[in-house]
């Protein structure tokens, strides 16, 4: 029999890049990825303090095995604001209003950061984390996924809203924390059980 666990989150373009990528290969291994579309409250603090105390949130929400994820955006001339406030400040002033933050700086370098936390009830949390390097450029692209349109990852011509998700996913930021779900997961295939 599957063992499940349950990603929670409210954001439509996160469930979709995790059930594609992760549905699949937890399966493998005996794992079924279910979904719950719930916002957690998040707290102020570090991205790490945040995703700690998110995760504490998520398993408080039934007694069973939880993911959630946390994203921060992180622009390098304004020493790693929007960070994890990324949501708040997209909301506030838009895309292009992200893209006027930089309009006088020269460096426009950013880092994408995802942390995916899981707890298993009986067992400690464990928070994944995973980085992308890019820089901040004018929207380009069709996926409409939060700031997608203006990131466009280091060596790459496409922004993140010009890649098929595979694409995006074997570089991304959410893609490397991923990857290193599934390494943690294979190296301990009775975790969830
Ligand atoms: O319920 P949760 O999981 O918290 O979903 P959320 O949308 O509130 O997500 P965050 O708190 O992590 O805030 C991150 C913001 O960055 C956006 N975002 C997250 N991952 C992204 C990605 O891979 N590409 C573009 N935008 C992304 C997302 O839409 C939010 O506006
Ligand atoms: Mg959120």
């Amino acid at each position: 029999m599957l063992k499940t666990l349950k990603l929670i989150t409210s954001n439509e373009g996160k469930l979709r890049e995790m059930q594609h990528y992760l549905g699949p290969e937890l399966q493998k291994i005996g794992v079924q990825l279910d979904k719950l579309p719930l916002e957690l409250v998040e707290i102020q603090g570090t991205s790490d303090e945040i995703i700690k105390d998110k995760l504490i949130r998520a398993s408080e929400v039934g007694d069973f095995p939880v993911v959630c994820e946390d994203t921060s955006l992180c622009f390098y001339s304004w020493n790693g604001l929007p960070g994890p406030y990324i949501k708040h400040f997209k909301e506030a002033v838009g895309i292009e209003g992200l893209v006027n933050m930089l309009q006088q700086f020269s460096d426009k370098s950013a880092r994408a950061e995802c942390r995916i936390g899981i707890k298993v009830p009986g067992k400690e949390p464990i928070i994944f984390t995973g980085t992308c390097e890019g820089s901040i450029v004018s929207p380009r692209g069709q996926n409409l996924f939060g700031w997608d349109p203006i990131f466009q990852p280091r060596g790459f011509d496409q922004t993140f809203a010009e890649m098929p998700m595979d694409t995006k996913n074997t570089i991304s930021h959410r893609g490397n924390a991923m990857k290193l779900v599934l390494d943690y997961f294979q190296a301990n295939p009775n975790w969830i059980s």
